[in-house]
């Protein structure tokens, strides 16, 4: 009995989150006992660079010394107290002294309660039940924000999840990404019942569709003269694209509420909504917005993060920069040279792959900028693609929907064994042939 078999016996599905099955590219998931820097190891003992990364709290590489140290301290400490910590005020105060527009901030468990929260605290603050979402984006698995989710309901083509009642999907509008006359249209559409706009910062969940320049600035613009909030999701883009998210690289524009995660837990599990002090005065017990976690700010959890954002400065982001565009590059270099039609999507050092090109698949720029335009490229390329690196020993995300994380560990090494197993894989995404 394999693993896998095993797992399914007992875990729905085999997995304990859907994109970790290999659902989009076909296999068995591996099963992991180990990490190290760049590298992750499976049962059988096989050794994989990887450019999974957790999906994304690996900034640093994995299991980092001086992290695993500051955690061991902490757990010796206790695991729990249910009260409040110094640790805790630390990691909050980190994240502020990075990103100034989020003057207070609330720890929770993860990325899914932040976001579930910023609307609750939104539609609390407006006085508004309405929330605008845009198509392909994923915010997590609330009720409210699972219609035309990215990540894994993207690579199942589901349109939602079952289970959510029409009441609560009919609180969400769902618009196209990067289009502002739908924002608008959105707006006017119902007058004074928008309580917000969520949007991620910059896509990472249907790939990588960076928002066109100045979309986000206008986003928060109409949202504003609306009486609406804007509020950014940097769960996955926070501290990972630069030392203040993609807030910090992007500029020009004022956020009300940012929710983030990954990162700021470094493997453990932490995420944040922070953001306008009147705003966050909402929570409870400031406010009437109600929120709570027991294992909320867990001390061993924000030594985690605290110990990965000290250590994340500029060198740390210079590698990870460095390392994404040298594989980002070789990987176009490679299928071009087999005469695979390719756009590389890019947010920062975030990137993505979609396969195809604007003639064949009705894209409005040189790669998809909207869910629609994403769901029509040439994604029976990636299975093929996937599967001759992993046989490489290179670990990537098994789903063309997802973003490719690198570490400041992608050193010469691990970045050589990448590029070594790309030939054979750009040969295996030309000999693709749709269905
Ligand atoms: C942009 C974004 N928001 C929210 C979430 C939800 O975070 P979590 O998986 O920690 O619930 C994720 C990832 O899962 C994400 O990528
Ligand atoms: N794409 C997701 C988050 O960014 C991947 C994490 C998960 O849902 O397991």
């Amino acid at each position: 009995m394999t693993l896998f078999d095993r797992a399914a016996a007992v875990i729905p599905g085999g997995v304990n989150s859907p994109v970790r099955a290999f659902n989009g590219v076909g296999g068995d998931p591996l099963f992991l006992v180990s990490a190290s820097g760049p590298r992750v190891t499976d049962s059988a003992g096989r050794e994989y660079v990887d450019l999974v990364g957790s999906w994304g709290p690996a900034l640093l590489g994995h299991a980092h010394p001086e992290v695993v140290a500051a955690v061991q301290e902490a757990a010796a400490r206790g695991l729990s107290f249910g009260a409040p910590t110094p640790g805790e005020i630390e990691l909050a105060e980190l994240i502020r002294e990075r990103v100034g527009v989020a003057e207070l901030v609330r720890l929770v468990s993860t990325g899914t309660e932040a976001t579930m929260t910023a609307l609750r605290v939104a539609r609390g603050f407006t006085g508004r039940d309405l929330i605008i979402k845009f198509a392909g984006h994923y915010h997590g698995h609330s009720d409210g924000l699972l219609a035309e989710a990215g990540s894994g309901v993207a690579t199942l083509s589901l349109p939602g999840s079952a289970g959510v009642p029409a009441a609560f999907a009919a609180q969400t509008i769902v618009i196209g990404y990067n289009d502002l006359d739908a924002v608008r249209a959105a707006f006017a559409a119902h007058p004074g019942r928008i309580a917000a706009v969520i949007t991620e910062a910059a896509a990472a969940n249907m790939g990588v569709v960076a928002p066109n320049p100045g979309f986000n600035a206008a986003v928060a613009e109409i949202a504003h003269a609306e009486g609406a909030l804007f509020i950014a999701d940097e769960v996955l883009t926070g501290f990972r694209v630069g030392p203040a998210g993609w807030w910090g690289l992007e500029g020009g524009w004022t956020p009300d509420l940012l929710t983030f995660g990954k990162v700021i837990g470094g493997g453990l599990p932490v995420a944040a909504l922070a953001g306008r002090a009147d705003v966050m005065r909402m929570l409870a017990p400031a406010g009437p917005v109600y929120q709570a976690g027991t294992l909320s700010g867990n001390p061993v959890a924000v030594a985690a993060g605290a110990a990965t954002l000290r250590l994340a400065d500029g060198g740390v982001y210079a590698r990870v920069d460095a390392a994404a565009d040298t594989i980002a590059e070789a990987v176009r270099a490679a299928l071009a040279a087999e005469g695979v039609p390719v756009a590389v999507q890019r947010a920062g050092n975030l990137f993505s792959f979609a396969f195809g090109s604007p003639g064949e698949c009705g894209w409005s720029g040189p790669g998809p900028r909207t869910y629609d335009e994403v769901k029509a490229a040439q994604a029976w390329r990636y299975p093929p693609f996937f599967h001759a690196m992993l046989d490489a020993g290179v670990n990537l995300p098994p789903s063309a929907f997802e973003a490719w994380f690198v570490s400041a560990a992608h050193d010469d090494a691990a970045v050589e064994q990448i590029l070594a197993a790309l030939p054979a894989a750009a040969r295996a995404a030309a000999a693709a042939t749709p269905g």
